[in-house]
């Protein structure tokens, strides 16, 4: 029997407020208006990123919420006006959007599109309103995607159609973490075969970073990380050395120990890990004149990033970048057949599989330090 135009009841995992757990509850997801497209989410993935808005340190944090943006589906509905997408279509949702008429997507430029980037941040529709109800009260929406409801409503510029035959417990992980640090590698970096590539964390978006670096032709991989078991993860995907610079002999500075071990330092760096001294050891230890150091990582509400300014005088360039560069509705097809074709890794990534029942142990695995990505089934 079809939903279209019905008010949808489903379970959702909802987030009453910060640095609590997730809750289970039946919520209430209204139809698309125009331009709007209901997904029936399969699965999603749980990003670093899930965890620490969940924490209360984003600025943009707005409870109650449904978080999740990494989001696999089938389209259940569409609101008037939507022809991009139709019933029955296998999608992936974008938290970076692609409206292809705004002054960014037409700038050639970038990746970030600015149509709807306002409501977007402020956990609304594009029209400013919500379409999920529980217990009487509006939720928010995250990030444009909330992939942790069984059914979502999101804007037709936040979702990509993709091949049917891609299992889609994997291409919610191209949706964010395997192509953030994919994208940054091939796309934001310029890196020519060869050069000395430094990566700061080896969660997902960092080991995306080396297998990006790999195809690239990477002559030198050193993966910098305090937790010791990412060092089989590393090698794993292609890492030359792993660097735990907690475990340096006393007095031994972890910027001069790597541009010792390189030579005098980087090509190209990336921050995986959000926290800004690492930010600031990252673009300290690229090369004298030319090495530029790319931040991924997400920082706390508050936090800033600082070096001598002579860092920069010197030649060493600091970039950052979103969804690793990636247009979600140009790109994301060749990604998946990428996949497909068996050129990109994503199976590889996932650690922990759970129910959309036992969500919150995924947040307790990030935490604990040994999983990589977790994907839930949704259904
Ligand atoms: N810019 C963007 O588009 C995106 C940014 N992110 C951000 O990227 C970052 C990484 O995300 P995930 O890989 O999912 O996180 P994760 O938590 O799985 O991995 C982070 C890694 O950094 C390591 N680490 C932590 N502190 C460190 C330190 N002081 N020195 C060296 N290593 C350290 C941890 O041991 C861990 O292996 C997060 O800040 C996340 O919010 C995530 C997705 C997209
Ligand atoms: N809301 C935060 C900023 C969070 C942030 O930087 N998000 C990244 C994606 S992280 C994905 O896992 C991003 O896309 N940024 C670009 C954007 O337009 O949001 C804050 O206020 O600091
Ligand atoms: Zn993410
Ligand atoms: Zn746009």
């Amino acid at each position: 029997m079809s939903t279209e135009g019905q008010i949808i009841k489903c379970k959702a995992a909802v987030a009453w407020e910060a640095g609590k757990d997730l809750s289970i509850e039946e919520i209430e997801v209204l139809p698309p208006r125009a331009h709007e497209v209901r997904v029936k989410v399969e699965f999603t993935g749980v990003c670093h990123t899930d965890a620490y808005t969940l924490s209360g340190a984003d600025a943009e944090g707005s409870f109650p919420v449904v978080f999740g943006h990494e989001g696999a589906g089938v389209v259940e509905s569409v609101g008037e006006g939507v022809d991009s997408v139709k019933v029955g279509d296998s999608v992936v949702l974008l938290y970076t959007p692609e409206c292809r008429e705004c002054k960014f997507c037409l700038s050639g430029k970038t990746n970030l599109c600015g149509k709807i980037r306002a409501t977007q941040g402020k956990g609304l529709l594009p029209d400013g309103t919500s379409r999920f109800r529980c217990k009487g009260k509006d939720l928010f929406h995250y990030m444009g995607c909330s992939s942790f409801s069984q059914y979502t409503v999101v804007a037709d510029i936040s979702l990509v159609k993709v091949q049917d035959e891609a299992p889609k417990d994997k291409t919610c992980l191209l949706g964010c973490g395997v192509t953030t640090g994919y994208g940054a590698a091939i796309n934001t970096a310029k890196i020519s075969k060869g050069d000395k590539i430094g990566v700061f964390g080896a969660g997902c978006i960092g080991l995306s970073v080396i297998q990006g670096a790999v195809t690239k032709g990477a002559g030198e991989i050193i993966v910098i990380d305090i937790n010791d078991s990412k060092k089989a993860w590393a090698d794993q995907f292609g890492a030359t050395k792993f660097v735990n610079p907690t475990t340096l002999p006393e007095g031994t500075n972890i910027v001069d120990h790597l541009i010792d071990i390189t030579d005098g330092g980087f090509d190209y760096t990336f921050d995986c890990t959000g926290n800004v001294q690492v930010m600031r050891n990252a673009l300290e230890s690229c090369h004298k004149g030319w090495g530029e150091s790319i931040i991924i990582g997400v920082a706390a509400a508050g936090k800033e990033i600082s070096t001598r300014p002579f860092q920069l005088v010197t030649g060493r360039v600091w970039r950052g970048c979103a969804f690793g560069g990636i247009k979600g509705r140009t790109q994301m097809p060749s990604l998946v057949q990428d996949y497909l074709d068996g050129k990109i890794k994503v199976d590889e990534f996932i650690t922990h599989r759970h129910d959309l029942d036992n969500i919150n142990k995924a947040f307790h695995d990030m935490h604990a330090g040994n999983c990589i990505r977790a994907v839930i089934t949704m259904h």
